[in-house]
């Protein structure tokens, strides 16, 4: 698709500091160059595995929505793919939490992550459209595979351990499932008003916020 008629890729570069913020984030750049805190990475890992259950509903909510509002039946295989791949994910969150000794019983939500999930719940809802609800998520995903493809690319000094982390959403075909996602948001804005078009550019730049945050609260002591 040609990225001047791509109204995401309009918004990735009209955004481009924040997009950057969120996508190099100093927590990213640091397992990049090797120089991560470990226990910074135990409270990512924890807090994500609370964020991914409350991603469930939020991804069958879009799969529902495009099951009444697209008339492209693709649309409906490809989100449900990624429905269907949760379940691995929370048993890999399961196995890499016991790996790293970190209890997911015990783990309170930070208020980032709190603030993150009640965004995620306001999309559940009827009222909000296939549009505006595909837009967010594909940026949800788009910012994982950003990050986490730039901590395998070129020279990087990645630890060893954290390998496998990287590649769960840096791997090509994640890169690949979040291209079809953008093709989705970006047909449907294309013929959308333009009152969802601000809405969902509103919510593109809120999905970067909420990232940026819940990166800091993974850093942060
Ligand atoms: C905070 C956050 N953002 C995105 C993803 C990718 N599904 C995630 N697991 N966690």
């Amino acid at each position: 698709m040609d990225d001047e008629q791509s109204p995401t890729a309009t918004w990735q570069a009209k955004h481009r500091e924040l997009y950057e913020r969120a996508t190099r984030h100093p927590f990213i750049l640091s397992i990049r160059d090797g120089t991560v805190d470990f226990s910074s990475f135990k409270r990512w890992l924890g807090q994500d595995y609370i964020f991914v259950r409350e991603f469930v509903p939020f991804v069958f909510s879009v799969l529902l929505k495009s099951w009444k509002e697209s008339e492209i039946k693709s649309d409906m295989e490809i989100i449900f793919g990624g429905a269907a791949a949760l379940s691995d994910e929370l048993s890999w969150f399961k196995n890499e939490a016991s790996k790293w000794g970190v209890d997911l019983c015990g783990i309170t939500p930070f208020t980032a992550n709190t603030e993150y999930c009640r965004f995620l719940q306001s999309f559940t809802t009827l009222d909000i459209n296939y549009t505006v609800a595909a837009t967010a998520f594909w940026a949800i995903e788009t910012v994982y595979q950003e990050s986490f493809s730039f901590c395998i690319e070129g020279d990087h000094k990645t630890p060893t351990e954290l390998l496998g982390t990287c590649q769960r959403w840096g791997n090509s075909d994640f890169g690949q499932y979040c291209k079809s996602l953008q093709q989705i948001a970006d047909r449907c804005l294309k013929k959308a008003p333009a009152d969802v078009v601000r809405m969902a550019e509103e919510v593109f730049v809120s999905v970067l916020e909420h990232e940026i945050e819940f990166w800091n609260m993974s850093s942060s002591e």
